[in-house]
């Protein structure tokens, strides 16, 4: 039998920790009724008989369902029941000997933690790569960690299947959004689960889902607008427009127009922290950008929570004031953002007067502008995109990452409708990153974006107005 990439969607791998008196084979039974569509048996401690009459049982089960059979590590074995194929890790039986002892129809997997050992996998014939540890595991306490970053290039760049393996559970699933995997490998959620069946099913529907999204998701995390131009409503709009699928977590309301924000209205920590919780939990975002963020404890609980569902791609715009004047921010929480949002930012936005508080520096040409990107990337640890809509005659941003520089230049247009530029800008890097942009390819999409929406010259309100968000729906006409 040769491996069909979908058998690899929900794999289940075997522990006999988990029996508590039942037969192996029972439980088998109940992930495949549940919706696995590979098993592995994986036995570290028993006998080759015992092992043999074990995995006997199990096949006779995975027969009944047409569901392959692999062994671990055991190539005797697997030749002796005729079973569908092996699995091998690295330090066990070299893949081009297993392959001459099994043939070309039998299926070998390879367990692979690099983009190395996944390369050497694919070149010596491997049928499919398990690459783990993602997350922490009890399974086993030698697994190395691989990061999602690691395997999502493994996944792009080696052309056989790829299962994720290690600490897979029914919520961290998600975190495999946008991951262009094939399918994941389970041994605790499944097996050490009181309703085997049920685990199954609610592992397969979403792992299902997760393989066979095309939508990029994006999540804003801001202050509501009132007029629409800024904040959430205009972050919303510029992540459609830019083709994703936006979501939004409320961090404050405004009631604002285009000549200034009359009230602020402080969400609560906890119910800033219940929305994320209700976002992660669902539709995973693969990237995140974060907005007005007032007070520190709504800060605090917006770190934690994109520490616990591992948040990625994340656009933080250190926003302190708005383009009418506005202060947006309390000093307190301006300390917060750095100590504990930053650290986790993959690029910060500032403004020339953003840039300026966060620097301590003046910036009043672009020679200076360098000097700040510098020195508030250098300290943060992160990119900083320090965005030229201020002051400076030219629209030109300055990105610098890792000690390198970058310009991206833009013509200034003669348009006082400028509300909002700043939301705008960075959702618009959130929503190309999360169609899998690299950071250059995403700030020179998102500029060419919001070029375009201040060039159509909308002009709406007594004061600084909004910009046209839909202007790319035009082309359309
Ligand atoms: N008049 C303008 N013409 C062209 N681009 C502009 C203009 N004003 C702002 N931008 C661009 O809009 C983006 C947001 O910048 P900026 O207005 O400085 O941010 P903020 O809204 O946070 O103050 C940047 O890419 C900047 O270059
Ligand atoms: C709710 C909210 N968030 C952010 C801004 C900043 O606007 P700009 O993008 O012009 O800096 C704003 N005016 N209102
Ligand atoms: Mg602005």
């Amino acid at each position: 039998m040769k491996l069909d990439k979908k058998d690899l969607l929900l794999y289940g791998v075997t522990d006999s920790h988990y029996l508590n008196g039942r037969k192996l084979c029972e439980l088998v039974e109940e992930a495949i009724l549940g919706g696995a569509t590979m098993i592995q048996i994986r036995e570290k401690e028993m006998s080759h008989e015992e092992f043999k009459q074990e995995a006997l049982e199990v096949q006779e089960v995975c027969q009944k369902y047409h569901v392959p059979l692999l062994i671990n590590d055991d190539v005797k074995l697997c030749k002796e029941i005729d079973a569908d194929g092996v699995h091998i890790g690295q330090d066990d039986l070299d893949l081009k000997e297993t392959r001459k002892l099994l043939g070309e129809d039998k299926i070998i997997g390879v367990s692979a933690h690099n983009m190395k050992e996944a390369k050497k996998a694919y070149e010596d014939g491997a049928d499919y790569l398990g690459v783990g540890a993602i997350f922490s595991t009890q399974t086993k306490n030698d697994a190395q960690d691989v990061s999602m970053n690691t395997l999502n290039e493994i996944c792009q760049k080696v052309d056989i299947p790829v299962v994720a393996i290690g600490g897979i559970n029914q919520v961290n699933v998600l975190e495999f959004m946008g991951i262009n995997l094939d399918g994941v490998a389970i041994v605790s959620s499944i097996f050490g689960s009181e309703d085997i069946q049920k685990a199954s099913s609610l592992l397969k529907d979403k792992i299902q889902r997760i393989v066979s999204n095309k939508m990029p998701t994006c999540l804003t995390i801001a202050g509501s607008d009132s007029s629409g131009g800024a904040g959430i409503q205009a972050d919303l709009k510029t992540m459609l427009a830019n083709r994703v699928y936006a979501m939004s977590v409320i961090a404050a309301l405004t009631a604002q127009n285009t000549t200034g924000v009359d009230a602020i209205y402080d969400v609560d920590a906890s119910f800033v922290a219940s929305q994320m919780d209700s976002v992660f939990t669902d539709i995973y975002p693969m990237a995140v950008k974060i907005g007005m963020v007032s007070q520190k404890e709504v800060i605090l609980a917006i770190s934690e929570k994109l520490k616990q569902y591992h948040a990625r791609n994340i656009v933080v715009d250190p926003v302190m004031v708005a383009t009418s004047g506005a202060k947006l921010i309390s000093d307190e929480a301006i300390d917060t953002l750095k100590e504990n949002l930053f650290p986790l930012a993959t690029v910060l936005t500032p403004n020339i007067p953003e840039a300026e508080v966060l620097s301590g520096l003046k910036i009043n040409n672009e020679k200076e502008m360098l000097e700040a990107a510098k020195y508030i990337g250098d300290h943060y640890h992160c990119a900083v995109l320090l965005k030229g809509g201020h002051q400076i005659n030219d629209a030109n941003d300055l990105l610098y990452k890792e000690e390198k520089y970058q310009w991206f230049k833009g013509k200034r247009i003669n348009n006082n409708n400028t509300h909002g530029t700043g939301c705008t800008l960075s959702s618009a890097i959130a929503s190309y990153l999360a169609r899998g942009e690299n950071l250059e390819n995403a700030v020179k999409k998102a500029k060419d974006y919001i070029s375009g929406a201040l060039a159509a010259m909308l002009d709406l309100g007594q004061g600084q107005g909004p910009m046209d968000h839909g202007y790319v729906l035009d082309k359309k006409d």
